[in-house]
């Protein structure tokens, strides 16, 4: 792949993931849609090369996005994403070629003061193949500025849940305690 095609894709993934956020903000009632100006994107190509030793096991543990939004293009051959339902169990996102799929990660819980949900996901290998997928991550604030619910979303029968955070300190905290499937989210709880 040529740098100038990836950028070009990455440049319209973000501007996707822009548009999304926006309607989600519009969705949930938020006058200002352009909460999200300047928040850091990450692009990343996850290339899995599954053994016959790893069918069975997983490919990516189970974890939550640590971010905002999430687009996953998927491989649209080798399945073995799952994502969590509210029961545990696994549900399989078997691939759909020329679909994306979007996630929301802990800060969209946090942001949104609990509305939106983060989505416990993982990758199981399969089959003994190579698998590749491209995500782009939304992720948060940038430094010096906070994960903070818009007074919209907070009132007396919707209490603050989360302290205001940095996006940075987030990901350090969940790094550090090795809580990756959205546990952290605890630990900047508001005192009760
Ligand atoms: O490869 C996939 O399908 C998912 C990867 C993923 O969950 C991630 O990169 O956060
Ligand atoms: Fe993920």
């Amino acid at each position: 792949m040529s740098r100038e095609v990836i950028e070009k894709y990455a440049q319209a993934v973000y501007e996707q993931i822009v548009d999304i956020g926006k309607r989600l903000a519009e969705s949930l009632g938020l006058a200002d849609s352009d909460y999200l100006k300047g928040w850091p994107c990450q692009f990343r190509i996850n290339k899995y090369n599954f053994t016959p030793e790893s069918v069975g096991s997983s490919g990516v543990q189970l974890h939550t996005d640590s971010g905002f939004l999430t687009i996953l293009q998927d491989d649209e051959d080798v399945g073995g994403l799952e994502v969590m339902d509210k029961s545990g169990a696994f549900v399989a996102v078997d691939p759909c070629p020329g679909t994306l799929l979007v996630n929301l990660g802990d800060v969209a819980k946090a942001w949104s003061n609990g509305r939106l949900c983060n989505v416990k996901h993982r990758v199981q290998c399969r089959e003994a193949t190579i698998r590749i997928s491209i995500a782009t991550f939304l992720l948060g604030p940038r430094e010096k500025e906070v994960v903070e619910a818009p007074p919209e979303f907070v009132d007396s029968e919707h209490p603050r849940l989360y302290v205001p955070f940095s996006y940075e300190d987030y990901r350090k905290l969940r790094l550090s305690t090795k809580l990756q499937a959205g546990e952290a989210l605890a630990l900047v709880r508001t005192p009760s």
